[in-house]
């Protein structure tokens, strides 16, 4: 836990804290020992002006002991609010930087609860740390100590109710500490069944499987909540037991310390002294038990969030990163490629050899799984190969700065992906200082024109997800999205799919004219061969595999695959040649 404070929390923030708790605990101190002054020596003597004096000194250490609680809680609060901020920078930042294989390795879901969840645990732990924690031990060995003091005789009392104290503390953490800890995993568990089922919502709806995914929840909301009543009944059941045991040490107190007084063995003051004292000294005890308790539960969210903050990027930008000349004419070439999914027995590709140069376009046909969209991926090194290398421009993409690469193309992943906000706001994404006219412009060549203006132009709002729009026109936004961006290479994972024929054919066509397009290198991945068909390259994929590589014409003529796939799309219709 202090390794994830380390560095986020402000030292001098922490010492200050420290500084005003001690001087609480220690005003906290001295106010029995001036009780017992003020009826040992004013009230039993009838010393008006000792009682004056010792009350004002009361007052002012009462007033010192508020202002350093003050004081305390201020800092604390401050340090523990700031921690946790600097924890969810650092959080997002680090997943930010995620290659594809870290996300599979921690559930999205459980980001969310380690984020927020498991930071607050963090905060609350530091909070109670800069207050109990310090308090409870300064005034534990303070209290014991001056209670000896103002009577030996009544000492023993503390041999029997500590331990009975600790028993009972030892009872109750044991039951609790165990499902403490256990809440954290149940609330992940209630956070990925509750996304599922927001994500799902329209599928488990159309699949009639609201029963099943509500069972589903309610499971873990049950779950759940039976975890929390159980913690949260332990927890109760300590607060009478707590209550009966000071009490019962309270009566000890005065009956023995009765005793004594009767025969003059001591004095009324010490005794009111001692009870305070004796109240403090379990009050100590049952703080550091609360900090026992929060322990265990911050322990483990400080180490899912260690996880987290851990786990380095597959993807790691070079020592000395080499950066493509400039000027010279954009290419990409793939080298005898070879990838394989972590964990995977066979390659998801292999053998992938080919190159493009400026103003070619280079399609990717093949059936379902075949890995087109695994090849694209290496473009912008989403995942690193295992033989071979990715060239963009002229030069490896492992040897590249990432940033620069990913500057380097425009990629319209498979699932179209809109933020919220407006339409410019979404198309400036891949260009921070994107003109209306530029925007318009890509928007007229992703077929996008005239329903953006129906929705109110660029201002118009786009919901979470792009919601607001059909699949097909989230689909164009997201390519306008992309041409908006000066790359060199234009990625468009069948992102065409979603278009009819005419709007397919359109779009290609004034792609293939643009002046920016016609400089850089154009990559379509598709199912439907009309999409392919004019390509300048057409690679066909099979099971991971390069089957096929040429113009529409020579594979047409000699590529068993690529006919096969023509002959399926002509009877069906689809081909659209
Ligand atoms: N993240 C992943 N981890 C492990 N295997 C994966 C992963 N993504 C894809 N695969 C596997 O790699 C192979 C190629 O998948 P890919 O998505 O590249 O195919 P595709 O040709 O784009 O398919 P589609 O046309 O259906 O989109 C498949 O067998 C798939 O199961």
């Amino acid at each position: 836990m202090l390794k994830i404070a380390r560095g986020r929390i402000s030292l001098w923030a922490v010492l200050g804290a420290v500084f005003f708790m001690i001087i609480q605990v220690i005003a906290n101190l001295n106010l029995p020992s001036l009780t017992s002054d003020i009826v040992n020596n004013g009230v039993a003597k009838g010393d008006i002006s000792y009682i004056w004096k010792i009350g004002f000194e009361m007052i002012g250490f009462s007033l010192l002991s508020v202002a350093a609680a003050v004081l305390n809680v201020l800092l604390a609060a401050r340090s523990s609010q700031k921690l946790g901020q600097n924890l969810r920078s650092d959080i997002y930042s680090k997943v930010m930087n995620f290659a594809n294989d870290e996300f599979n390795k921690v559930e999205t879901s459980s980001l969310i609860t380690r984020t927020t969840n498991d930071v607050v645990q963090i905060q609350n732990v530091a909070m109670i740390a800069l207050r109990m924690m310090i308090m409870a031990p300064i005034m534990l060995i303070g209290a014991s100590f001056l209670a000896y003091n103002k009577s030996h005789q009544l000492s023993w009392i503390f041999v029997v109710s500590i331990p009975v104290l600790l028993i009972c503390i030892g009872l109750i953490m044991g039951l609790a500490i165990p499902r403490f800890r256990a809440m954290q995993t149940k609330t992940d568990r209630l956070n990925l069944v509750f996304r599922e089922g927001l994500t799902g919502v329209r599928v488990i709806r159309a699949f009639r499987q609201d029963q099943f995914e509500q069972d589903r929840f309610e499971t873990a909301n049950q779950d759940y909540t039976d975890n929390s009543i159980k913690v949260n009944t332990i927890v109760a059941f300590a607060y009478p037991v707590m209550t009966l045991i000071m009490s019962a040490t309270n009566v000890a107190i005065v009956w023995f310390g009765g005793q004594l007084i009767s025969s003059q063995a001591m004095q009324v003051g010490n005794m009111i002294a001692f009870m305070t004292y004796a109240m403090q000294v379990l009050m100590s005890f049952m703080m550091l038990a609360m900090v026992m308790a929060f322990l265990p539960r911050a322990a483990a969210s400080a180490t899912r969030i260690q996880e987290v903050l851990s786990l380095d990027s597959s993807i790691k930008d070079p020592e000395q990163p080499i950066t493509p000349a400039a000027g010279e004419a954009k290419q990409l070439a793939f080298n005898n490629v070879e990838f394989r999914y972590r964990h995977a027995e066979q390659p998801a590709l292999s053998g992938i050899d080919f190159s493009a140069k400026a103003g070619q376009t280079v399609a990717i046909i093949g059936g379902t799984g075949s890995g087109k969209t695994t090849l694209v991926n290496l473009i912008p090194r989403f995942f690193d190969v295992e033989k071979g290398s990715v060239n963009v421009n002229g030069v490896d993409v492992r040897q590249q700065d990432v940033k620069t690469l990913h500057g380097e193309v425009a990629m319209v992943p498979q699932k179209a992906t809109l933020f919220t906000g407006t339409i410019r706001d979404n198309m400036k994404f891949g260009k921070e200082d994107a003109t209306d006219d530029e925007i318009w412009q890509a928007l007229d060549i992703a077929q996008s024109t005239d329903f953006v203006k129906e929705e109110g132009g660029l201002d118009a709002h786009v919901e979470q997800g792009g919601a607001n729009f059909s699949g097909g026109q989230r689909q164009r936004l997201a390519i306008a999205r992309a041409l908006v961006k000066d790359a060199s290479t234009y990625v468009f994972d069948d992102s065409f799919s979603a278009l009819d024929f005419k709007t397919d054919a359109k779009l290609r066509g004034q792609l293939r004219q643009d002046k920016r397009i016609q400089q850089s290198i154009v990559v379509i991945v598709a199912q439907r061969i009309a999409t392919v068909a004019d390509a300048d390259l057409i690679l066909v994929l099979d099971n991971g595999k390069l089957v096929g590589k040429g113009t529409h014409e020579e594979l047409r003529q000699s590529n068993k695959v690529y006919q096969e796939i023509m002959r399926s799309q002509l009877r069906e219709g689809e081909a659209g040649l």
